[in-house]
């Protein structure tokens, strides 16, 4: 009997603790291949840390990460695209002064630069190595729709395309698995619904993290959802399963301080305070 593939992704009994403060306390999560798994969580539940653990911002005091069965535990944010991994932040981190089509060739660049001694000396790509980047990332726009953009300042665009070049420079280094933080923070329901249906779509080359908010997103897109309060898991399973659970139902009735926090069907998280 053959065994069963690792998860693409997984964190192992994860603690992180800032000073006196427990952000994460034994948290475990998998991320099965081809499978988006979501992440999710009253105010402080320590989502955010979750996803700085998971792309090497912040070392955990204990546990692992784990990517394709191998401890990856000492990552760097740098190291990701060498476990062919790729991340898009709340904050976009585009270059403004910089062409969209060049803030893209970025995401690609660890990949097309001749090799370690080049770019340590910062030498330029050879013409065929930039050329090859150029169209992977023209590429990468058209599949996102916004390569009438490619030649743009990022800071003249609307958020919903400049949170698309951020997904497509992620994208772009052809990683197989993102991981994804807050990807529908300030959009429309309109754009939700696209961000909805590409992330559905990416399921069939990458593998998905997502740290969200929209209740409305993360019950659609979401194989599994996994629920953290006060830094621990109470809850994981299916959008129906975890909608119903009644722990986190009581955890979003405890968090009076955002409705767009509540899953959908839950009472008002105003009604009764913690
Ligand atoms: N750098 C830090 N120093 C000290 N405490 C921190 C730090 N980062 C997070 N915390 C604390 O860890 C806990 C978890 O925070 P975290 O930001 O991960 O939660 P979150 O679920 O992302 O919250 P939110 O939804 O409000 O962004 C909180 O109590 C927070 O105050």
């Amino acid at each position: 009997m053959q065994a069963a593939a690792p998860p693409a992704f997984a964190l192992e009994d994860v603690t992180v603790r800032f000073g006196g403060i427990t952000a994460l306390e034994g948290v475990s999560l998998e991320v099965p291949a081809g499978s988006v798994v979501g992440v999710i969580g009253p105010n402080g539940a320590g989502k955010t840390t979750l996803f700085n653990v998971a792309c090497g911002f912040v070392r955990p005091e204990s546990g692992a990460v784990v990517r394709d069965g191998a401890a990856i535990t000492g990552l760097r944010p740098h190291h990701l695209p060498r476990h062919r991994m790729a991340r898009t932040l709340q904050g976009l981190g585009l270059f403004e002064r910089v062409p969209v089509l060049e803030n893209v060739m970025v995401g690609a660049d660890h990949g097309a630069r001749a090799g370690f001694w080049s770019s340590l000396l910062a030498l330029p790509r050879s013409a065929a190595s930039e050329r090859d980047l150029r169209e992977r990332a023209l590429a990468t726009l058209v599949e996102l729709g916004i390569e009438e953009y490619a030649d743009r300042l990022p800071g003249s665009l609307p958020y919903a395309v400049r949170k698309r070049v951020a997904l497509a420079r992620a994208l772009v280094g052809e990683p197989d698995l993102l991981l994804l933080d807050e990807p529908a923070s300030g959009l429309s329901d309109e754009e939700m619904d696209s961000l909805g249906s590409e992330i559905l779509a990416l399921k069939q080359r990458a593998s998905v993290m997502l740290v969200e908010h929209h209740m409305d997103l993360v019950m659609r897109v979401c194989d599994t959802i996994v629920v953290l309060d006060f830094g621990r898991v109470i809850a994981r399973g299916t959008p129906e399963e975890v909608r119903e659970d009644p722990a986190v139902l009581a955890a979003y009735l405890g968090d009076a301080s955002d409705h767009t926090d509540a899953p959908s069907g839950a009472p008002d998280p105003a009604a009764a305070p913690r």
